[in-house]
């Protein structure tokens, strides 16, 4: 309840008001009941004063009414503060997410992910809407309702506090111990289902083709089949005591009834009393149901606020401030070492400098490092060792918004997002819509655009339109020209569809370098046999440097790399 109150932050204030709310209401929820005990009181004397129970029939009418108008604010509060609630907490997890380093995101499951940005933070709306009135409401009433039977009869109080303080001792036993390793259980089997199922629908091309279905994708089946097997568990391990709970709370009723009758015969209460104990005396009972099933959420809830403390508190990229100020756009690594996993070293004593406005090839078998030298100038990860240096200034000392303002990476599989094409390559640029057409111009799109019926305003995807392999990557050329930063890193695509495609993206390519520092990750020697330096990664280390001509005479890997990409281009079938 704290940490979903510090969560709440200028929120909290609503969420008082409602639980105060919430406790008028309990208060004004007993008056008709007293007032009924009035009524009995009355109709057992001799001579019945018929005007005052009238009275008291429209004081009773009054206090539900306004009661009830009184929780209705009360809910409506909690929602407005949890819908509040809800958009920071979203907008604050994605902001953070944003930061984090692409190792912490690509060591988090996506369906752990999707889970804590949807799940989690949706079960806390029902929550601080429903529960948090509920809860107070669940309090409170059993609360004023027993200290007004005191102030009647206090052996009878006594007795009708009986099962209360049983299920206090109860409720926390049930909950709180054996079931938090259920729950965690529970979260893990819901993941593992997530992760299936997102799984399951990328690799939808690759299972049609291979004749899968969801029964033989191993991993989705097994994550469905773990969760009924766990569920299943839960419900059987939970149901004899919830029984026990259930059928303790039904009789409740019964010690007051035998110990009333007692005192009534023996004359220590009168027949009123004795009728408002058997009205009251278990009639807060009933917010104790919605005690118990908040139990359970509750635990859910507190795992969930768990994994969403865990998920903010990652460590983000640290970061400078301060804006610099650069004259040059070279780039410079000296003797970087890297791993994605520790002791694992990926780039080996990396050194080379690429002067400003030249274009520096990085060639080399599968594996051998070379996108990984671009997803460190973009800052993605963190070296190990070494420096990586922009203009002379260390890209760790480069506020992040700057360095993403000097660096474009023009990535081997293009994202197009659910939007129209226009926005497709704005990509939320502040650019106007002439410089996106000159950019999709440039990049040898805006013909293709233009040929359909809403043309800019086209969406791409499901509703909208769907592209071919060639057309999306000359729309990530159209973003990298339109974005216009100083430093590009181009990880060359491999396939093209056809030689006219090819050809357009060569020439949106050309328009793209020209005036820019280039670093290309390249699979295709033919494309930089003018590159003002080529260097030959093998395992993580650069083995060799040079000109094209250079690498051809004193490069033992280059000269099979070339004699391979000669014979490749020879192949025929
Ligand atoms: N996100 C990652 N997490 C862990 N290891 C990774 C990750 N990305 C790449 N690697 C590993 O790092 C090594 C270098 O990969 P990298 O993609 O930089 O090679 P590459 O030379 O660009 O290969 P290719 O030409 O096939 O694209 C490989 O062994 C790869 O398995």
């Amino acid at each position: 309840m704290l940490r979903l109150l510090e969560i709440a932050g200028r929120r909290k204030g609503l969420l008082f008001i409602s639980g105060f709310l919430a406790i008028i209401h309990a208060l004004l929820s007993m008056i008709p009941y007293i007032l009924v005990f009035y009524i009995i009181k009355e109709l057992a004397k001799t001579s019945i004063n018929y005007g005052i129970i009238k009275e008291y029939i429209i004081y009773a009418l009054i206090a539900a009414v306004i009661s009830t108008c009184v929780f209705y604010g009360s809910v409506i509060l909690s929602h407005i503060a949890a819908y509040n609630i809800l958009f920071e907490l979203r907008k604050y997890i994605t902001e953070k997410v944003g930061r984090l380093s692409m190792g912490v995101l690509s060591n988090s499951n996506s369906g752990a992910l999707k889970k804590i940005l949807l799940d989690d933070v949706e079960r806390m709306e029902n929550f601080i809407a429903h529960q948090i009135p509920d809860f107070i409401k669940g309090i409170s009433l059993p609360i004023i309702t027993i200290s007004y039977l005191f102030s009647q009869d206090w052996r009878m109080a006594l007795i009708s506090f009986l099962p209360l303080s049983i299920l206090m001792i109860w409720m926390p036993i049930l909950y709180m111990g054996r079931n938090k390793a259920l729950i965690k259980q529970y979260h893990q089997s819901l993941e593992e289902m997530n992760a299936g199922i997102v799984e399951y629908v990328r690799a939808m091309p690759v299972m049609k083709i291979f004749g899968q279905s969801a029964e033989t994708f191993n991993k989705y089946g097994n994550a469905v089949k773990n969760f009924n097997h766990f569920v299943n568990k839960w419900i059987r391990s939970n149901t004899p005591a919830y029984a026990i709970f259930m059928s303790f709370i039904s009789n409740a009723l019964l010690p007051v009834l035998v110990l009333g009758l007692y005192l009534y015969f023996k004359n220590g209460i009168t027949l009123p009393v004795l009728l408002l104990f058997l009205i009251l005396g278990t009639g807060y009972i009933k917010p104790l149901f919605v005690l118990n099933n908040m139990g359970m959420q509750l635990s859910i809830i507190n795992r969930g606020v768990e994994q969403i403390d865990h998920l903010v508190n990652q460590e983000v990229l640290p970061e400078n401030t301060i804006v610099q100020h650069i004259d040059a756009n070279h780039v410079e690594f000296s003797n970087v070492n890297f791993g994605y996993k520790e002791n694992q070293n990926v780039l080996s004593d990396i050194s080379f400098q690429v002067r400003e406005k030249s274009i520096t090839a990085l060639v080399g078998p599968s594996g051998a490092g070379k996108s990984t030298v671009g997803q460190l100038l973009s800052r993605f990860w963190d070296v190990n060792e070494g420096a990586i240096k922009i203009g002379g200034i260390n890209i760790k000392d480069y506020p992040i918004d700057q360095l993403m303002k000097l660096v474009s990476f023009v990535f081997q599989d293009s994202f197009m997002f659910q939007e129209s094409l226009l926005e497709n390559i704005r990509m939320g640029m502040h650019k106007t819509f002439k410089e996106v057409e000159q950019a999709a111009k440039a990049a040898q799109i805006h013909d293709f655009i233009i040929s359909l019926p809403n043309g800019y305003d086209t969406l791409f995807g499901q509703s909208g339109v769907h592209l071919s392999g060639g057309e999306q990557q000359r729309f990530q050329l159209a973003r990298a020209i339109l974005k216009d930063a100083p430093i590009l890193i181009l990880d060359e695509a491999t396939a093209f569809a056809d030689s006219e495609n090819e050809y357009k993206i060569q020439q949106a390519f050309s328009e793209l370098i020209k005036n820019k520092t280039v670093l290309i990750i390249a699979h295709r020697l033919s494309t930089i046999v003018d590159a003002d330096q080529i260097l030959v990664f093998d395992k993580g280390r650069i083995v060799d440097k040079g000109k094209h001509m250079d690498l051809l005479l004193n490069s033992h890997l280059y000269q099979r790399m070339w004699n391979a990409h000669i014979r490749a281009q020879e192949f025929v079938i």
